[in-house]
């Protein structure tokens, strides 16, 4: 239903794109001052952005606060045009040919909806329906299926305004495939949303990507969605690329901690090991983290046996979540 036939890929070409924004005066003076001349200051939102991905992905578009993810889904989507670089997605120009564009691609954007907030939702899909003049046999297949794997049947008949985040955001995520685009720009689509919700967004995108083939584009700060949906991730900070890989490869290139949890009989003085950060310690358990870099993990076991006894011990990967948060501190964004 989803996939048009024929391969597609998006590719984006040293994309910038800047802002000019006023400057805010404070003060009596300086506000009259700014009623006849105002100071401006230039965002650079995106600078030389490339990348490209092939059908079928889903990629995870990471960065911190202010990055450019959401300026780099707004350029994907045509609703910004850059100010150099060039984007192609499935042969389109996203701001140059937009109205059959936008025929191609879903748009959710998690802080902002799509759907006409004082009417019941299937209204809101039937004026889609209208705008996209999606034929009514296509229409009914896709709204009965959505309705269906992301449990709307109570949610159709209720105005927008009534119902809860997690409940509006199954309905946009519903009326941006209503159309059976081939890609999915998901803008923070779990943001504020319960633990049993994002399992079930994250479901129905993992369903829709297997199934339909559809390429999605994620951007959150949930690492556990990245975990549980991207294969890829592009990191983003301060408008410059900085890792555009595996999210494996990250790991593997990053992740070079390991974390430790020791149970023991009784510990009277802190542990003080070589390449091991002390993250908790009581008197019959400690968290450790251990650079595996610095010192191998067998030997932290065996230094550890000579100073406790030792009753259980349990190792795991570095949290991806830690990986991201030590990548924005090496590269200072
Ligand atoms: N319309 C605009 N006018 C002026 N500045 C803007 C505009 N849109 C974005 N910016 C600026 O561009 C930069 C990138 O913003 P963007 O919204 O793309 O970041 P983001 O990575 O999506 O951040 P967040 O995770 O907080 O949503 C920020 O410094 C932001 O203030």
């Amino acid at each position: 239903m989803f996939l048009k036939g024929g391969t597609f890929l998006i590719k984006l070409e040293g994309i910038s794109k800047s802002f000019k924004v006023a400057k805010r005066s404070t003060g009596l003076a300086n506000s009259l001052k700014a009623l006849f001349y105002r100071e401006h200051t230039i965002v650079h939102a995106l600078n030389d952005i490339s990348f490209s991905i092939e059908p079928g992905e889903i990629v995870g578009y990471i960065g911190p606060n202010g990055a450019g993810k959401s300026t780099t889904i707004k350029v994907m989507s045509g609703i910004l045009v850059p100010d150099s670089g060039g984007c192609t997605i499935m042969g389109y120009t996203p701001w140059k040919e937009r109205v059959s564009y936008v025929k191609n691609i879903g748009v959710v954007f998690g802080q902002r909806s799509q759907l006409w907030w004082d009417v019941p939702v299937a209204d809101s899909f039937e004026l889609l329906r209208d705008i996209y003049k999606i034929p009514q046999q296509e229409y009914k297949a896709n709204v009965d299926l959505l309705v269906e794997t992301l449990e709307l049947q109570s949610l159709i008949s209720t105005p927008v305004r009534q119902l809860s985040l997690g409940q509006r955001m199954r309905c946009e995520i519903a009326a941006s495939l209503l159309h059976s685009p081939s890609v999915l720009f998901l803008d923070e689509p779990t943001i504020g949303l319960d633990a049993l919700s994002k399992i079930a967004v994250r479901n129905f995108i993992k369903t829709i990507n297997k199934e339909k083939g559809v390429t999605v584009i994620l951007t959150t700060h949930d690492m556990n969605d990245i975990e549980a949906l991207a294969d890829r991730v592009i990191l983003i900070g301060k408008g410059s690329l900085l890792y555009n890989g595996k999210l494996n490869e990250l790991r593997k290139k990053f992740g070079t901690n390991k974390m430790m949890t020791v149970d023991y009989r009784e510990a009277s003085q802190p542990f003080d090991i070589y390449g091991v950060t002390v993250l908790s310690q009581t008197s019959d358990r400690a968290v450790l983290s251990v650079d595996t870099e610095k010192t191998m993990v067998s030997e932290v076991i065996s230094t550890l046996s000579s100073m406790v006894e030792i009753v259980d011990l349990s190792i795991d990967s570095q949290p991806i979540e830690e990986i991201i948060i030590q990548l924005y501190k090496e590269y200072q964004i």
